[in-house]
């Protein structure tokens, strides 16, 4: 595309001046028109540089495309460690459950806010920036113009649950063992579901398809290299800060939506009122207040409302704060994994998950999104996917606390689940 060999041409001119021999650290920031702006997916798509990370706010204001890794970080606090000394800087990725991260400064940002478009090239070198220029100028000529995407044209050739229906009711009910003895309040118990596909899946293409119906989510993919990804279209804010003000939310308690706008406020009516999701959405508030004490004031809960997405709807809490440090390894800290993604307590609903859970969660239930002095934003990672060329992981848990029943649980993960493989498997209605 004509714009994009435009913007090329005007980073080249630029590199052309003469950067010191020594450490340092530069970006070259430019506009870019409206067309390319509004193909962001489809111009990461066609880039050949790893890692790519793909990223749309849940409101749609702000849509982001990234690549090429500068600086990487396995923790929150190296990527913190480097805001600090850089303060210009924005880093990218995913936190894992677990809590290793792969956050990286990136190259090269393409950020649209609202349909105003800005492309950074980000030079950095703690030996010579002149080198790092080099570099950059040699990355640029990999760089290709955006392409449309093309369709999914894979079928799936099979599907295998891990643990099966019967054994993740039988963890279900040691889970309400264990609540009955009072050694545990809540367990956010998931499942993995692998999918063999007919040929090897294009991540950007699911995105596409996903972003295109998966209405009020955010939506994030993290390529890795050209066959593997983990991308999502979760619902569920971990929290966004603006200097020091904090927003974040108990999304917790599920219903199925309805096709039909009557039918599904029906359902929307009843999840506002049913004990056991009120209890399990509560939970999570509890957690995060108490986890947010000594690190934010002010703290305020707002009433309960209903999310409607796709195939569920869910209860949602928004909490809002003010921190007294605006530091983002601070708050991943406090606040991953919520008690909508682990359980309560939280230590004891963790060891339950890495006993009885006979996979790994991977990046599924950590976090994803950027972080900044000015600014941050994760999204939990669920109504995710993991992508290894042809064999796919679908990953979707519940919380489960006193009155949960075990078939109804079932369904709520499938259709948590549906989200995604009706996408890859559009005869599968659920
Ligand atoms: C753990 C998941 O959802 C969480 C978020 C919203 C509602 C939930 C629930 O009602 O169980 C879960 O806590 C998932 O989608 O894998
Ligand atoms: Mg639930």
């Amino acid at each position: 595309m004509e714009q994009f060999s435009g913007l090329l041409r005007q980073l080249r001119q630029q590199l052309e001046q003469v950067f010191p021999t020594e450490a340092g650290w530069r970006q070259i920031i430019l506009p870019v028109p409206e067309r390319l702006a509004t193909m962001l997916l489809e111009w990461l798509a066609a880039q050949a540089v790893f890692p790519q990370f793909y990223w749309r706010q849940r409101e749609g204001q702000q849509e982001a495309a990234v690549c090429g890794a500068l600086r990487q970080f396995t923790h929150p606090a190296q990527a913190q460690a480097f805001l600090y000394a850089y303060p210009a800087a924005r880093l990218w990725g995913l936190n894992a459950f677990d809590n290793r991260a792969l956050l990286f400064l990136p190259r090269m940002e393409i950020l649209n806010y609202s349909g105003k478009g800005e492309l950074t090239l980000n030079l950095f070198s703690e030996h010579s920036l002149d080198e790092d220029v080099v570099a950059a100028s040699r990355w640029l000529d990999e760089l290709v113009a955006a392409k449309p995407l093309a369709e999914m044209q894979t079928t799936v050739a099979s599907v295998l649950h891990q643990p099966e229906r019967s054994e993740w009711e039988n963890q279900l009910r040691d889970v309400l063992q264990a609540i009955e003895k009072r050694q545990l309040e809540k367990v956010v118990l998931a499942r993995r579901t692998l999918l063999t596909l007919s040929s090897p899946l294009f991540a950007p293409a699911l995105m596409a398809a996903s972003r295109k119906v998966n209405h009020r989510c955010y939506h994030f993919m993290m390529r890795f290299n050209a066959h593997s990804a983990f991308l999502g279209s979760s619902p569920e804010r971990l929290y966004r800060r603006e200097g020091r003000h904090l927003l974040t939310e108990a999304l917790a308690g599920t219903v199925a939506n309805h096709t039909d706008g009557q039918q599904a406020r029906a359902l929307a009516q009843w999840l506002l009122h049913d004990v056991k999701n009120q209890q399990e959405n509560l939970l999570v508030v509890d957690d995060i207040c108490q986890r947010l004490q000594g690190g934010a004031n002010a703290v305020d809960v707002l009433p309960p409302e209903v999310v409607r997405l796709r195939k569920v709807q869910h209860l949602r809490r928004r909490i809002e704060g003010q921190l007294n440090h605006g530091d983002d390894a601070d708050c991943l800290q406090r606040l991953q994994p919520t008690a909508a993604v682990a359980g309560l307590p939280r230590q004891a609903a963790r060891d339950f998950i890495q006993q009885h859970e006979p996979f790994s969660r991977g990046w599924y239930a950590g976090s994803a999104g950027y972080l900044a002095v000015a600014q941050s934003e994760f999204c939990v990672a669920l109504r995710s996917t993991q992508i290894d060329g042809a064999q796919v992981q679908l990953y979707a848990g519940a919380g489960i606390v006193a009155g949960s029943d075990p078939a109804e649980e079932w369904q709520e993960i499938e259709n948590k689940a549906a989200g995604l493989r009706t996408l890859l498997q559009p005869e599968n209605k659920l």
